[in-house]
């Protein structure tokens, strides 16, 4: 071969490797005339010298320079290299370059040009100083790229040196088999696919990191199908920044040819020579760097990864507080996307036409919680309460919303929240399902008055009106529909009405689920809900959140997301970063501080929490008691959207008593508080009370009652078994029974008290411990009328029928809670009881559940 042949090719090659076409061609038309002349070998080192200065602009700096001669503190680049070439080498002109041979950079095109395909692997010790040599050489030159590493051949030893990458995220762990090679694969044709996706919609992905997928070698179970899905991988691979550097790919005796690689550049190693490419002349491929080279580089962009990965919450909040309006829906920011990538763009998700209700899944320690806080302190943080308003409602066991209310430590919360449940009960969640519905029914009303068909032009028309959006998220909201009875048929009727028409009142659901089930639950209601959920966040572990195909959750990690705002089709995923709220406890404290020091109102939210004991002197109604004529007793909190008092009213009409009922001790603090709280309503002298205890254990919460009342000034009398019902009772009277069982053997007198008592102005509250007891004493089921107000506790669903007639009742006794009914109003009402402080503690110290300390009690 001539020397202008050589020469020829020389250039080509560089040619090839981008960047440095137009240097390569001045330097062909310069060749032809210098070869023209006699002194050969000095204008062959001439050329060479040329060459080299040519290969330097095709690889520069990092991708290019004599990694031996680089000092370890060289600075790495910030900005993407402009070319694309990636000295592998060096090509020797003649012989050895030692002794004296003219020689210049080898280089081949890679990240933005093509792929490196070696037919040696890292079992040759020059492929593996190449190997190593080149990754220094792209992490030193990229500050934005993802590395994927498979070393089959020498079970990772080639990339050790690499750990400080695989620690920061910018290398997954290196892939030592084909099955992880295959799951690598995977991933990065969804990677592929949707970027492709991405371009497809005509957006730029030129800000999107490089993905360099290096195999040191092939392990050896590599079979046809996988050498195919790589070479496919290859061929769509440089459109979507994907590209490979390829080692150990050669053809062997009895199995079949490789597929062709396409976009590649060849490096074929036999045991003498490399050669690369067409390039005629030997190359002599890199050393590895040296120790101190790898660390400093590979330590130095693990450091800047992790710095500029640290996303805080505090990314997620704008700069002054309270600026957006909500008129057109509402925005926040939840994180970057490009996952493991150092310069993601910011990522929002709003409530709005497209996206008003989302719907979000992942496996337990998933994230749900975290994104969920970063996305209500992002919306608290640029609305005003006059723009949003905020509904918590978790069904686990948990304090996922705690972080929203006043507690004794911190008596902030967030000024948004109107009611937070935590570990609500499923009434409650239809409670405050159904007042969100009563709001959708209202805003309806103002807009057909007001002529207006949007929310936005109601706003306008009517500016006097405050009308907030509204964001109701449900955790676990698959309990709503567990037992699939009346309870269940609410929710999924409010859950219906409010995701098919928030959309124009301004009122949002975000539903979130760890279960496949709980996701299955909602599909097989209706698929109308589901379709009403355009967002999906899909965290780790989300199952059948996305659409079936659309596997772009499978490989994600804790504290990412993908982010789907056509109800989970392909091809409309987004990949973000989110950050961790949980470790930013003083920032979110700030936060809360700042938010709550702008409040307009001291409203403090509603917070409903399903484990919470209610007392009497807890309840501000309590304190607001004064003497009426219509006194009503107090006896717990209901479990609806305010919590409110729940009392049962005394008047003179027939039947107007009270029954609790039940062998809980619980039974016996209701008493108190009702007795405590008619006290109140009565002026000293106008009514006796009269406090009976014939129930072991509740002497001395019956002493205590009494203690209290004598204290306000009343009358109170004691009155002993055998003559508790025998009267005569010249003034109002309240006989406050613990342990009515039996009717102190006078049942007659009891029907009498019952029947005749209240026109005189005598009403009984008595605490019976059996059902049964209680419907004989007071005459059977005839007898029911004469007995208005039953409080149930610990008794079961088919007792309190028989007592109040009403079979088709679902009541399920628990702990914490009691039913009251009042059968003259016709209306049932779950509740806290109110108890004695700290009677839950002493039911779980005692070891034994709530309900059977009244067991012991009998
Ligand atoms: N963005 C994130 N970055 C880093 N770590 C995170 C991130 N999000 C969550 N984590 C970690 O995962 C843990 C679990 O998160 P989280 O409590 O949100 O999960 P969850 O899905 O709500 O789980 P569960 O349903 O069991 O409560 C957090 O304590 C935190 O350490």
């Amino acid at each position: 071969m001539t020397w202008r042949t050589e020469l020829e090719r020389a250039a080509a090659r560089l040619r090839e490797a981008g960047g440095s076409a137009d240097r390569a061609e001045r330097l062909l038309a310069a060749s032809a005339s210098l070869l023209a002349a006699d002194d050969t070998e000095r204008r062959r080192a001439d050329l060479v010298a040329r060459l080299r200065t040519a290969a330097a602009a095709a690889a520069t700096g990092w991708l290019g320079d004599d990694l031996a001669a680089a000092p370890t503190d060289t600075p790495l680049w910030t900005d993407e290299p402009a070319s694309a070439g990636l000295r592998v080498g060096t090509a020797l002109l003649d012989g050895p370059e030692d002794d004296g041979a003219p020689a210049f950079p080898a280089v081949a095109g890679l990240l933005g040009k093509g792929h490196l395909v070696c037919d040696g692997d890292a079992a040759d010790p020059r492929v593996a100083g190449m190997i190593q040599s080149l990754l220094v050489r792209v992490t030193a030159a990229h500050p934005n790229l993802e590395l994927s590493l498979v070393d089959g051949v020498t079970l990772g030893q080639v990339f050790a040196p690499a750990t400080a990458l695989v620690d920061a995220g910018i290398a997954q762990p290196v892939a030592t088999d084909h099955l992880a090679l295959g799951r690598l694969l995977t991933a990065a044709e969804k990677r592929l696919t949707e970027l492709r996706d991405v371009a497809a919609r005509g957006q730029s992905i030129a800000d999107r990191p490089y993905h360099l997928i290096v195999i040191a070698g092939l392990p050896p179970e590599v079979g046809k199908s996988m050498r195919e899905r790589l070479a496919a991988l290859a061929h769509a691979g440089p459109a979507a920044r994907c590209h490979l550097v390829l080692c150990g790919w050669r053809n062997t005796p009895h199995r079949e040819a490789l597929p062709a690689i396409e976009h590649a550049t060849y490096l074929a190693c036999d045991e003498e020579t490399a050669r690369l490419g067409t390039l005629p002349l030997p190359v002599r491929l890199d050393a590895p760097p040296t120790p101190a080279l790898a660390r400093a580089v590979f330590g130095a962009r693990a450091r800047q990864r992790r710095e500029a990965g640290e996303l805080s919450v505090a990314d997620l909040v704008p700069a002054e507080l309270w600026t957006a309006s909500s008129r057109d829906g509402l925005t926040t920011v939840i994180g970057r996307d490009q996952a493991g990538a150092s310069t993601g763009g910011d990522v929002e998700v709003s409530f709005d036409d497209a996206t008003p209700h989302w719907l979000i899944g992942g496996r337990t320690g998933g994230g749900k919680t975290v994104f969920l806080l970063d996305v209500l302190y992002g919306l608290a943080t640029r609305y005003s309460p006059d723009e949003l308003e905020l509904y918590l409602l978790d069904f686990k066991e948990g304090v996922s919303f705690t972080e929203f209310t006043p507690s004794g430590l911190d008596p902030s919360w967030i000024p948004h929240v109107r009611a937070v449940g935590v570990e609500s009960d499923r009434e409650y969640g239809v409670a405050v399902l159904g007042a969100l519905r009563a709001e959708l029914s209202r805003r309806a009303g103002l807009m057909k008055r007001a002529g207006a068909t949007r929310l936005a032009r109601l706003r306008e028309l009517r500016p006097e009106v405050r009308l907030p959006r509204i964001v109701a998220v449900v955790d676990e909201f698959h309990v709503l529909f567990a037992g699939n009875d009346r309870l269940a048929g609410e929710a999924v009727a409010h859950l219906e009405e409010l995701a098919r028409k928030g959309r124009s009142y301004g009122v949002h659901l975000v539903l979130a689920s760890q279960t496949i089930s709980g996701i299955e639950a909602l599909y097989s209601k209706k698929d109308s809900i589901f379709g009403q959920f355009p967002l999906r966040v899909a965290l780790p572990g989300a199952k059948h959140l996305l659409d079936e195909g659309n596997d772009a959750a499978d490989g994600i990690g804790v504290g990412q997301a993908v982010l789907n705002d056509a109800g989970g089709i392909r091809g409309r995923n987004r990949t973000c970063r989110f950050p961790d709220a949980s470790s930013a406890e003083d920032l979110l404290a700030q936060l809360r501080h700042r938010l709550w020091e702008r409040r307009g109102s001291d409203d403090e939210p509603v917070v409903f929490r399903g484990f919470d004991e209610q007392h009497l002197t807890g309840d501000p109604s309590f304190a607001a008691l004064r003497a009426t004529h219509a006194p009503r007793a107090l006896l717990g909190r209901a479990v609806d959207v305010r919590m409110s008092t729940v009392g049962y009213q005394f008047d003179r009409s027939p039947g107007r008593h009270l029954a609790v009922l039940g062998t809980s001790i619980v039974a016996a603090d209701v008493l108190a508080a009702a007795a405590l709280s008619l006290g109140r309503q009565h002026e000293p002298g106008s009514v006796v009370f009269e406090v009976a205890a014939t129930a072991a254990g509740a002497e001395e919460i019956a002493a205590a009652v009494a203690q209290s009342l004598a204290a306000e000034g009343h009358e109170c009398r004691a009155p002993q078994p055998g003559s508790i019902l025998a009267g005569p009772r010249e003034k109002p009277t309240y006989l406050v029974w613990f342990g009515a069982d039996g009717a102190d053997g006078q049942p007659a007198a009891l029907r009498r008290l019952l029947l005749h008592g209240p026109a005189d102005g005598v009403h009984l509250l008595g605490w019976w411990r059996g059902a049964r007891r209680f419907l004989d004493d007071i005459g059977g089921s005839t007898g029911r009328e004469s007995c208005a107000g039953v409080v149930a506790l610990n008794i079961a669903a088919n007792d309190l029928a028989a007592i109040t007639g009403g079979y088709d009742r679902s009541w399920e006794a628990r702990a914490n809670r009691c039913l009251v009914i009042d059968r003259h109003a016709g209306t049932e009402t779950l509740a806290v009881p109110y108890v004695r402080p700290g009677r839950l503690d002493e039911g779980l110290e005692d070891g034994a559940a709530e309900p059977l300390r009244g067991e012991a009690a009998r």
